[in-house]
């Protein structure tokens, strides 16, 4: 994974019995709770155009280390978030060989949907990871793919920005917020300012998690007139962290370059195909001299700045702006009205497999795009700062924006 202090890696199947998700390089005493997480993952929960079954899913999240009494211990943190549906797949998901047998049978509920998701899904979705997954893993059908191709992998990514995000909070005051800035042909209107980090229980309440009532109302209707018409939609999201402190990433190699590093962990998100730091792509059309922001004035270690336009990196480096990022949903691939494709067990024409899903993911997305910010930013920070604990990467942070405040004393 992309990053120099923090590592994290998670594991697990959409329908298996429980996600993991580790992360190694937290320093001691971040203040961090099971209430704290099981917020993140329920915000992940929430909007508009989900299919069923984020209704009757629960995540059951477990910390199996890494934790003590509401505190970081230095230790890997280890995380489980198990899936309460795992007694309907057992046994499609069994990890030990089952009887052909079993996968016939519809666990005595006499419901077809029992029985489909036992066969072998052999029509690839376009736009899934079903085609390319089978062709490079040697498989006969796409269950296997989909499994962990599947975005239920982001509930552990969500787990695990919410301890970065604590970490972020208490050694560097750092606040993240997420919002929908476009779904499909909806998009916020340009003069709407940013939420800041408090509008987050707003947020949380709008049905698209988006801060303007009106373009909030249009949203949700453009996602009910796909779903009546058996179709899908994308749109974008932007996370804006502010309190970031001057001087997180670096220019001198590829890989510090904070930029580089949101990028690369957004494009990661299932379904992103597009990944904006500030006004990224408007920048593109403009002329120098109105794409920059102007210093204004550089005094004491606080620097005013005309606007945000860089979205709080220059040479891939934090300037002490917010960090503004955008990242670009495709719509979803599992379309109702499904697209072509070739049936893999037999090469014949058909169409691509359509058990149930959402609409519009865009909503959740967002807050996972929060989860990847924070994980990057978290990753930067302890780059920056060091130190085993809390009060000793505090300090770090502290004695070095004391020179930065030294050296700007006129
Ligand atoms: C929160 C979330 C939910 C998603 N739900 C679905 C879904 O229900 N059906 C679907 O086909 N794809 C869904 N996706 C997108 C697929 O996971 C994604 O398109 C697939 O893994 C292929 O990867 P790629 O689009 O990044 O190339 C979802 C993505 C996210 C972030
Ligand atoms: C379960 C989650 O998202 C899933 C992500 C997903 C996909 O293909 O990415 C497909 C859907 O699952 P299924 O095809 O089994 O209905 C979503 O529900 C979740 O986010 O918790």
């Amino acid at each position: 994974m992309i990053g120099a202090m923090l590592h994290w890696m998670t594991a697990g199947e959409s329908h298996g019995e429980a996600l993991t998700a580790v992360v190694d390089g937290v320093p001691a005493g971040v203040e961090i709770t099971s209430e704290d997480i099981r917020e993140a993952l329920a915000r992940r929960r929430l909007g508009h155009g989900r299919g069923a079954r984020q209704s009757f899913e629960r995540d059951e999240l477990r910390i199996l280390g890494g934790i003590r009494h509401g505190r970081t211990i230095g230790s890997p943190v280890s995380l489980q978030i198990g899936n309460s549906e795992w007694p309907r797949w057992s046994t499609v998901m069994s990890a030990d060989p089952v009887e052909a047998e079993a996968l016939l049978v519809d666990a005595g509920t006499g419901d077809e949907r029992e029985l489909a998701r036992n066969r072998p899904l052999t029509r690839p979705r376009p736009g899934h990871a079903d085609l390319p997954g089978m062709l490079k893993y040697d498989l006969p059908e796409a269950r296997p793919v989909l499994e962990r191709a599947s975005a239920r992998e982001t509930a552990a990514r969500v787990a695990l920005g919410a301890v970065a995000e604590a970490l972020l909070a208490q050694v560097a005051g750092i606040r993240l917020v997420s919002h929908v800035v476009r779904v499909g042909t909806v998009a916020l209107p340009e003069d709407v300012a940013a939420p800041q980090p408090q509008d987050t229980a707003r947020l949380d309440a709008d049905p698209v998690r988006c801060t303007d009532p009106a373009t909030s109302a249009a949203m949700v209707s453009l996602i009910d007139e796909a779903r009546k018409a058996g179709d899908t939609l994308g749109g974008v999201v932007e996370v804006v962290a502010t309190g970031v402190p001057v001087g997180l990433g670096s220019h001198v190699q590829a890989d510090r370059r904070l930029d580089a590093r949101l990028a690369g962990a957004l494009m990661s998100i299932q379904a992103v195909k597009g990944v904006e730091v500030g006004d990224g792509f408007a920048q593109a059309q403009l002329r120098g001299s109105a794409a920059h922001d102007e210093i204004l004035s550089v005094r004491s270690g606080g620097v005013s700045r005309a606007s945000n336009r860089a979205g709080g990196v220059e040479g891939g480096i934090s300037n002490g702006s917010p960090v503004r990022v955008r990242a670009a949903f495709k719509p979803i691939s599992t379309v109702p009205r499904a697209l072509r494709t070739v049936d893999m067990a037999t090469g014949e024409e058909a169409t691509g497999l359509h058990q149930r899903s959402d609409t519009c993911a865009v909503v959740p997305g967002a807050v996972i795009a929060q989860a990847m910010t924070a994980l990057v930013l978290a990753d930067a920070l302890t780059d920056k700062t060091g130190g085993d604990s809390v009060v000793q990467a505090r300090s770090s942070l502290v004695s070095y924006l004391d020179r930065v405040a030294e050296r700007t004393r006129w």
